[in-house]
């Protein structure tokens, strides 16, 4: 998103700072930075680095839709749908279709939370009908959405509802209730972790893959953290997993958030993908230019 434009830069700056819109034109860069710099070979888009719960239907279908035509072969492009309605839900998967998506994802409301693993799959299955052909992963996110029913208990017996049932992009920090559904589910799905701070920990228990706000920067240095572990060399896999968390140690004292992320996006990749929309606040400059300092100290380009 990107600050909006054309008002006179006085006290009227302040307020720009908050005043945030969509900026579909940084995309296309951003899908070759990903690609070309990072070695990033999926997106997962309108979640929760995309802040996605503070958009409009209209605003994510734009940009869902922007990312599946820019992305066109370069990327596989998992779209979020999930909503605090299913009818909005329902139209963001059917919107998914038409654009092409590779697959959708979904996380469970939590203004009217779900109170039994039942419910929230029922929830679940309605989203999936909606878009009966899509590849269909549960975004397990309990740390957010205050919803703690085990990952492993909303995938217990999934694919008699949804028969496109793929997998869990698993942002809890619960390793076994992660084990769990590993040992549980046919091999052909798919347990993307979601917690970067702890990566290794996430495939040593059987995680396939990775989704995390930081890869936005870190992509590449993640990719060499895979590739070590599956090659059995976990020095170097913990070498990377603690500059990984050194540098995040760091920036929580900066009170790491979706607006600090996205200001180091910014400054590491030199793209312009804006502030953050209220109510998370923008990163002050000086914050995100530390971390940025950090990031280069620890991190060569790969
Ligand atoms: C709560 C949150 O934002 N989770 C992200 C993805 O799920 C992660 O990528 C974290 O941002 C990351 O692990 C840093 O804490
Ligand atoms: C980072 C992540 O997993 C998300 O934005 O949803």
């Amino acid at each position: 998103k990107q600050v909006v434009t054309g008002r006179k830069p006085t006290s009227a700056q302040l307020h720009l700072m908050f005043t945030t819109e969509v900026n579909l034109s940084q995309i296309g860069p951003y899908i070759d930075y990903l690609t070309k710099k990072q070695g990033v070979k999926s997106v997962f888009v309108n979640g929760t680095t995309g802040e996605s719960l503070s958009l409009s239907v209209a605003e994510r279908k734009m940009l869902a839709k922007e990312w599946c035509e820019k992305a066109n072969g370069k990327m596989e492009v998992i779209v979020h749908v999930g909503c605090m309605s299913l009818k909005d839900s329902q139209e963001l998967a059917k919107h998914a279709v038409e654009i092409k998506a590779d697959a959708i994802a979904v996380m469970a409301p939590f203004f009217l939370k779900p109170k039994t693993a039942e419910a929230l799959k029922l929830y679940l299955q309605e989203v999936s009908s909606a878009a009966p052909v899509l590849p269909f992963y549960y975004y397990h996110i309990p740390a957010i959405t205050g919803v703690h029913v085990p990952a492993r208990d909303v995938i217990a017996g999934i694919q008699e509802l949804i028969p496109v049932f793929r997998g869990v992009k698993f942002s809890g920090t619960d390793l076994m209730d992660l084990g769990q559904c590993v040992s549980s589910s046919p091999p052909q799905w798919s347990f993307l972790y979601g917690v970067d701070e702890q990566l290794l920990a996430g495939l040593a228990m059987g995680a396939d893959g990775a989704v995390g706000s930081t890869y936005n920067y870190l992509g590449c240095h993640v990719n060499k953290l895979i590739a070590a572990f599956e090659k059995h060399d976990l020095d170097q896999a913990r070498k990377i997993q603690f500059k990984l968390q050194e540098l995040l140690g760091f920036a929580t004292n900066f009170g790491f958030d979706l607006g600090v992320n996205k200001q180091v996006m910014n400054d590491v990749s030199g793209l312009l993908l804006g502030p953050p929309r209220l109510p998370v606040m923008p990163c002050p400059p000086t914050h995100a230019q530390a971390i940025a300092k950090k990031y280069f100290e620890l991190f060569t380009e790969c």
